[in-house]
């Protein structure tokens, strides 16, 4: 397994931007470093609940590929581990590399992964739309699992159907009756916590990131049809791949990382 660092490979120009924003002192991804995590035996469990009913379309936005819930009630939220508010889940996507030796966003001990999978949530108690959460330090609640290589993921393989048909930047496609639920890991009660931010434009402070210490396994055909798609839109003369979507390690800037299990 490759470590963080070891290698240089061609990155989208949006992660070749500002390695850490502007005065950025919780910047994410970062590198979990597991003796240094504090227990805290305050955590409570998380408490996913997604209604399959609102989740929506499917779309390629040049950065990634996002799965979109409707998020005009609180159909599908989440609550309880270190949130105090109730938060609703917006959309989740994915990073990952050109191979399978990358392609995470955040480390465990500069462990990288194939990949990384981030439910994005916004705080629904304290604001009215994500526009406006996505700028407030407690706005936003992203899990993040990782992936790795081993059996087929049945419950993914209905979105890996759908991806030819958002092979370029800007597609959508309707996509309905899909319960997030069945990415989670079987064991949701062990993560790590800590104050971050996007790792993607607009980069801002707004996330309580929850790490999921248990990955989820998808096959190596599955994470291909990742792969075959663009960041380029179908009018753009050369076509570039949709791999390496993710950002370089940020520093930790003395933030402490919890920890819900010892
Ligand atoms: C709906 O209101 C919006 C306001 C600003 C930006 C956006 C779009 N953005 C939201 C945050 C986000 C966050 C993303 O990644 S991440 N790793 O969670 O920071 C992301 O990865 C592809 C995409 C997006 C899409 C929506
Ligand atoms: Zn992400």
């Amino acid at each position: 397994m490759q470590e963080a660092g070891e290698f240089t490979m061609k990155m989208h120009p949006m992660w070749q931007g500002p390695l850490v924003a502007p005065g950025g002192n919780r910047q994410s991804p970062i590198d979990i470093r597991v003796r240094k995590s504090v227990f805290d035996p305050h955590l409570m469990p998380l408490i996913p609940e997604y209604d399959p009913r609102t989740c929506s379309q499917v779309w390629n936005n040049g950065y990634s590929f996002l799965v979109e819930y409707n998020d005009t009630t609180d159909k599908s939220t989440l609550k309880g581990g270190p949130l105090e508010d109730v938060f609703r889940l917006c959309q989740f996507h994915f990073h990952w590399g050109e191979s399978n030796a990358w392609g995470s966003e955040h480390t465990v001990d500069r462990r990288l992964f194939p990949a990384e999978l981030h439910m994005v949530h916004w705080n629904s108690n304290k604001y009215k739309l994500f526009e406006e959460a996505v700028m407030e330090e407690n706005g936003l609640a992203v899990i993040g699992v990782f992936l790795k290589i081993g059996k087929r993921h049945e419950g993914l393989q209905k979105l890996v159907d759908v991806l030819p048909a958002v092979r370029h930047k800007d597609s959508v496609v309707e996509f309905t009756r899909f319960d997030p639920a069945c990415l989670l890991p079987a064991n949701i009660d062990d993560y790590w916590t800590y104050a971050g931010s996007l790792t993607t434009p607009p980069l801002t402070e707004a996330v309580t990131w929850i790490i999921m210490k248990q990955p989820i396994e998808v096959s190596h055909e599955q994470l291909a049809v990742f792969r075959s798609l663009l960041f380029t839109s179908a009018e753009e003369e050369v076509q570039k791949s949709m791999v390496n979507n993710f950002r370089v390690q940020q520093p930790l800037k003395g933030r402490t990382v919890r920890s819900s299990f010892t």
